[in-house]
């Protein structure tokens, strides 16, 4: 190895930072104003709606998720649930046929416009974001893609919202639970919709990262550890990564 190719490729990048960091804390002030003028805003999530506005066809869906999908590829935005994950989870809800699913972890509302598209007459998807920002860009981009119908936005914790979703959202019944925010959650959120006796006969989890070789096993550990269900794993992609989902056939009791 060449040292001292790497000694200046380490002072370049160092000199960069400090660069960057300097203009943000000086010119920062002067520069978000600016941009804000010519953009209308500076946060992402106001930024990605604005171009899913300009480039998606209102009222088709699936115009809605290329446009997503494209900038995924082209501007490399990751975004999980996009490309062959989202397919995944197109898989499950056309095999389930679901009437209410739960989505906790809205952000853009990407995957809520997904599961929406899909959902037959009378089935819906509460969605749960507790950033009312991340919120609203998703309630606006569901009625961009002719969704609100179906969709339900809910700008809460779970905490808050699981315990009155009977009372306030008429839920008795939860087909399909989709996981996709903070991972420590998972289990404690799950038990506390068992709880409140909202999971049905036969429901279904869909998560990120469950299984071998990640980085938590929550949702296996909390499938294999329940009492009242008897859970059947099923990893969704073949090697056994990222979009799984589990299921939890209740026992009689
Ligand atoms: C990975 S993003 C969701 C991505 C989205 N499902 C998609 O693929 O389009 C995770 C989101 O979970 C939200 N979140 C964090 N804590 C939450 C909570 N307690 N309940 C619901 N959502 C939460 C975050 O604000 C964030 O927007």
């Amino acid at each position: 190895m060449n040292w001292s190719y790497l000694g200046t490729a380490l002072v370049i990048i160092v000199a960069i930072r400090l660069v960057k960091a300097y203009i943000s804390s000086r010119w920062g002030p002067v520069l978000v104003p600016m941009l804000e003028k010519v953009f209308g805003t500076t946060k992402w999530e106001e930024l990605v709606l604005q171009h899913v506005k300009k480039h998606a066809v209102a009222g088709d869906p699936d115009s809605v998720l290329e446009i997503f999908d494209k900038l995924c590829t082209t501007r490399k935005w990751n975004l999980k649930t996009a490309g062959k994950k989202g397919e995944m989870i197109d898989g499950i809800i056309n095999d389930t046929r679901p009437q209410v699913c739960l989505e906790m972890g809205t952000s853009c509302g990407y995957t809520s416009v997904r599961i929406g598209r899909l959902l037959g007459p009378g089935a819906r998807l509460l969605t749960l974001e507790p950033n009312p920002q991340l919120a609203k860009v998703a309630e606006e981009m569901v009625q961009l893609a002719g969704l609100q119908d179906k969709v339900t936005v809910i700008t809460a914790d779970t905490d808050d919202v699981i315990p009155e979703l009977t009372k306030k959202y008429d839920v008795t019944d939860i087909d399909i639970v989709f996981l996709d925010y903070w991972k420590d959650r998972y289990i404690r959120d799950l038990k506390l919709i068992e709880e409140h006796g909202l999971l049905k006969n036969g429901f279904v989890v869909v998560t990120e990262q469950i299984g071998e070789g990640q980085d938590t096993d929550h949702t296996v550990e909390y499938s294999a550890g329940a009492e009242k269900f008897e859970c059947t794993l099923k990893p969704v992609d073949g090697d056994g990564t990222s979009v799984g989902s589990g299921g939890g056939q209740q026992l009689p009791s």
